[in-house]
């Protein structure tokens, strides 16, 4: 398969020139790794020396494989407290996460990855936490752990921040600092994402020790293989009519334009993003009804209803996924080769995030 130079390097290096681990080899092998990323092929030596890491990389070139194989070269499969706390901003992520390094780790006996997320059974995460050596988690839950002292952190040697930038914003920001501060002081911190400003480096002036950074794009860091169009969608307005009902209009047009894109473009399976939650859940129906296979997803539902979508769409039950932002980020379904926007996100980082929902490790 033909994959955009994002992902590709010029050195004639394979995964076995980076690590040692056969065990770890064998799993990336399985699962289908055979040369490493630039991203990979930059930050997984660093990483491994064990100096905290900031690498910034586009979306889809393989992040997550170089925190899994640096955790998994950190862990032991001896204790029973964590080795390795890994942060997520979504529910979604973590578990993709913890699918990620279990998958990685199938060949590395006795080492256990858990997810702990919000929306869960709490009491279950205690016995879940035991000989646990990967603990993967969204902030609220992970916190909600420490103050009961079910999480122990004094084996922690590795803290990874996916989605760093996230975390590190207004939204997550104290959280995270909680969390560090409960962790001990010796210790690697490893961020990734997908984008890079000083105050990203900023933030971490007190959570990390001289980190290096791996940047490897400057600029907007955009898919080469993703072709983006626009379509300009205008509805008249009648001088008696209130703006609610214009809109309501604008509406109805993006819905009956996003049935011919879906009918006239080729696709395996879309992700199509809302801003409004109300009409995500319109959309899908109304789309339903048109006889797309379609689902919704959005904070508005229960853990139990995200993780039964999310399950639907990576099983290929879903044709046709319409998103709030909750899954603008991080969500790797391999299928995905149309992203539409109904909305303008309201960030341009939010965009450049819906769009990496394709493209994926440069197809
Ligand atoms: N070396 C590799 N060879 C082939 N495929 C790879 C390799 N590394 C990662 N992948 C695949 O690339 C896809 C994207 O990886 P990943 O989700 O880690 O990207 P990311 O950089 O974290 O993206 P985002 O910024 O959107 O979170 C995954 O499907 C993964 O299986």
């Amino acid at each position: 398969m033909n994959r955009s130079r994002d992902v590709q390097i010029n050195e004639d290096v394979d995964f076995e020139a980076l690590i040692q681990n056969k065990q770890l080899l064998k799993g990336l092998e399985q699962a289908g790794y055979a040369r490493p990323s630039p991203i990979q092929l930059q930050a997984i030596p660093l990483g491994r020396l064990g100096v905290d890491l900031i690498a910034q990389a586009k979306s889809g070139t393989g992040k997550t494989v170089v925190f899994g194989v640096i955790s998994l070269e950190t862990v032991r499969a001896i204790g029973i407290h964590p080795q390795v706390l890994m942060v997520a901003p979504t529910r979604e992520i973590a578990i993709q996460i913890r699918d990620v390094i279990r998958n990685l780790a199938k060949y590395t006996p006795g080492i256990r990855c858990e997810a702990f997320i919000g929306g869960t059974a709490h009491h279950s995460n205690a016995k879940l936490l035991k000989n646990c050596h990967i603990v993967v988690g969204t902030p609220g839950r992970l916190m909600a752990l420490l103050h009961d002292h079910s999480l122990i952190t004094r084996d922690i040697k590795l803290l990874v921040l996916d989605e760093a930038d996230k975390l590190m914003s207004e939204v997550f920001g104290q959280q995270i600092q909680y969390i560090n501060n409960q962790l001990p002081k010796k210790k690697q911190t490893l961020a990734f994402s997908a984008t890079f400003t000083q105050e990203l480096l900023d933030s971490f002036q007190n959570m990390m020790n001289q980190p290096q950074i791996v940047r490897l794009t400057t600029e907007v860091p955009e898919l080469e293989e993703v072709q983006q169009y626009c379509k300009k969608i205008s509805v008249e307005k009648q001088e008696s009519e209130s703006d609610y009902s214009q809109k309501l209009k604008v509406y109805k047009a993006k819905f009956e334009m996003v049935a011919e894109l879906l009918s006239k473009i080729p696709f395996y399976q879309c992700m199509i993003f809302v801003n409004s939650v109300p009409r995500a859940v319109e959309l899908s129906k109304w789309l339903t009804q048109e006889g797309w296979m379609s689902g919704h997803i959005s904070g508005g539902l229960t853990q139990v209803q995200r993780m039964a979508v999310m399950e639907k769409m990576r099983d290929f039950k879903l044709r046709v996924l319409v998103c709030s932002d909750l899954i603008a980020r991080g969500i790797d379904i391999d299928r995905v080769n149309l992203v539409i926007n109904i909305d303008y996100p309201r960030e341009i980082e939010t965009y450049m995030h819906r769009v990496g929902r394709t493209g994926r490790f440069g197809k």
